[in-house]
């Protein structure tokens, strides 16, 4: 893996646009700003938000139309769910909602003024949810340079830094700010407030739903917890200082949880746990990082405390193709299961079902209201206790193929969106490769027919179905849903290796995790708190003390929440042979 990660870092980095920074001193700005300048130490804009976003590789070379095949095609005959397949134990709702946090936290593509119209062929138009629908282009902005003439904005900062609940400039700042001891505005039930038209009041409100806000209330929590602990220790921290250090810390333990936590339950191996362990801690682990803080380079320390950012000669930005690989509806479900918490189940058990709600329901204000009926606990129990689900084809959630999008504000859009089709467009109008000149692009080894991509004869008739036998057309999201996989892994492959490249570039390029990763930026209580927090549980634990120990067996909190734990193994872990 670690020379896999090397050539892509050699050869799939690509800056778009020039650089029109300036040089600033970082010593004043020892903290995360609102939109996200300040950061990359001989550039002040690198990272903000509005600039554009990176590549991995060129933009396709395709031959094939816009609409060759015509993406309702495809999402009729590939992408529609017929049955809904869940992931099995191995990833519940919290994890599903929380890929979508995250994503919150990273990209959004700038949309044009000027709208398309997709209209699907007559001969599949019946079977389509929508027949025809209308949505705004994204927006090509010229790059003034003549590599690469055009490229796309990112409206959110590419940092992880937490913008989803600290907002991605200084209006969206001051709107979740309560200007007092440093603190986040939550309402008293916990959760988020809301303003006079029902749109929550978070970093961001866009296509949000009840889980999805769930998770920004029990970070903004966190935050809270955070201010109060550095005001005991710091008493003459005002509400600027206090705010600053805790937006710090609790970013820290995002891209913590995100790292060794989240990702771990995604690729379920050996192999990975150990690699994201080196992301974070290092060869030598975590108990000799903490004795000796970090020394001897990234392999055995870890990126987290390297001395310099290391950007690999590419300024930071998030990519094209790293937004398409995320391109994970499927997780979704058609329903939310809610559950009984105050049943007399014991301990460990299932709770009994009370509601199975649309999915629909629970998204945007709707989903507000029925989250403030249901409240925190009962909400994230449920969400514990059921599986996501499947990234694969015939999967992708039916309400979202007649789905009633958000602008940037959160305010209902007029016209309803075929999200399925509309994702197949989006790679194509972005100029994002097709499912094999991708792998070409990542070194990997092309497919020559359908029998390369699957085992499994449906798909392989149904492909045939769409592309003919042409593999070169086949869609990156359908090569990447129909792709088989390696065993514990819930994702691909080729998806893979594009997070492989991202996961250590967002920690590694970000001065606050290197060279500002330390007692003087965090502070030492403010260290403390990040090094002392693992995973997803102990911030549940914090904020809900006994509910793990009541609901939860299994090891993460991304798991479904009555699977075995992991198994104690005597092998240390760099000594367990591969499955
Ligand atoms: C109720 C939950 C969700 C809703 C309503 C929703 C809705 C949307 C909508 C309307 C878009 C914009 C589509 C466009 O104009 O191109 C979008 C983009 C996206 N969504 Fe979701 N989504 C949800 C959950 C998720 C989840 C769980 C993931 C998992 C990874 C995800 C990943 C993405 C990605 C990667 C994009 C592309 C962003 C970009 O173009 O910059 N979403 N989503």
């Amino acid at each position: 893996m670690g020379i896999r990660r090397h050539l892509h870092q050699r050869y799939n980095l690509l800056h778009v646009g020039g650089i029109n920074g300036q040089k600033y001193e970082t010593e004043e700005f020892s903290y995360r700003t609102a939109d996200g300048k300040c950061n990359h130490p001989g550039d002040d804009i690198i990272g903000s938000q509005g600039t554009f976003f990176g590549r991995n590789m060129l933009p396709a070379n395709s031959r094939y139309g816009l609409l060759d095949p015509h993406p309702t095609v495809v999402a009729n005959k590939l992408l529609a769910r017929n049955k809904f397949v869940d992931n099995g134990k191995q990833f519940n709702m919290i994890a599903c909602s929380w890929i979508q946090f995250m994503i919150h936290d990273w990209i959004d593509h700038m949309e044009d003024t000027q709208q398309v119209e997709l209209k699907a062929p007559d001969k599949i138009a019946d079977g389509c949810p929508l027949k025809s629908f209308k949505f705004y282009k994204t927006k090509k902005v010229s790059t003034g340079s003549s590599y690469m003439k055009t490229g796309s904005l990112n409206t959110r900062t590419p940092w992880w830094d937490g913008s989803v609940i600290y907002g991605n400039n200084e209006d969206g700042m001051r709107k979740v700010r309560a200007f007092k001891d440093g603190r986040l505005r939550i309402a008293g039930d916990g959760l988020l407030e809301h303003d006079e038209k029902g749109i929550p009041i978070s970093g961001d409100v866009r296509n949000c739903w009840a889980g999805f806000s769930l998770l920004q209330a029990l970070f903004v929590k966190e935050h809270n917890a955070v201010c109060d602990m550095l005001k005991e220790n710091y008493p003459d921290f005002d509400d600027e200082k206090l705010y600053r250090h805790a937006r710090l810390v609790t970013s820290a333990v995002l891209a913590k949880i995100h790292t060794i936590d989240w990702t771990v339950e995604l690729l379920r191996t050996d192999t990975l746990l150990a690699g994201m362990r080196i992301n974070w801690y290092g060869f030598l682990g975590k108990k000799i990082k903490d004795l000796f803080g970090h020394f001897g380079g990234p392999v055995l320390s870890g990126l987290v405390g390297l001395r310099r950012p290391r950007d690999h000669g590419v300024p930071y930005s998030l990519t094209e193709e790293f937004v398409s690989v995320y391109r994970m509806h499927s997780l979704l479900p058609e329903k939310l299961i809610l559950r009984d918490i105050h049943s007399t189940a014991s301990e460990y058990e299932c709770p009994p079902v009370v509601e199975e709600v649309p999915m629909r329901e629970m998204a945007g204000k709707d989903g507000e209201r029925r989250l403030s009926e249901v409240g925190m606990k009962q909400m994230l129990v449920s969400m514990g206790h059921q599986a996501c689900g499947a990234v694969k084809l015939w999967n992708y959630p039916s309400w979202m193929r007649n789905l009633v999008a958000h602008d940037i504000n959160g305010e209902d859009r007029p016209d309803q969106v075929d999200m399925a089709a509309m994702e197949i467009y989006r790679d194509r109008e972005r100029g994002v490769a097709r499912y094999n000149e991708f792998r070409r692009n990542l070194l990997m080894i092309p497919i020559s027919n359908w029998e390369d991509l699957t085992d499994d004869e449906e798909v392989i008739e149904a492909l045939r179905d769409v592309y003919g036998n042409d593999v070169e057309k086949l869609d990156l999201l359908i090569g990447l849903h129909a792709e088989k996989k390696i065993k514990g892994f819930a994702i691909s492959e080729t998806a893979f290796f594009i997070f492989l490249l991202i996961a250590s570039r967002r920690l590694e390029a970000d001065r606050f995790f290197t060279t500002n990763f330390n007692s003087r930026t965090y502070t030492e209580k403010g260290l403390e708190w990040v090094n002392q927090t693992e995973n997803l549980k102990d911030v549940i634990d914090r904020h809900f003390p006994g509910m793990t120990k009541k609901w939860m067996k299994c090891t993460s909190a991304f798991s479904v929440w009555d699977s075995e734990p992991n198994q104690t193994t005597y092998i240390p872990l760099y000594l367990r042979p591969a499955p």
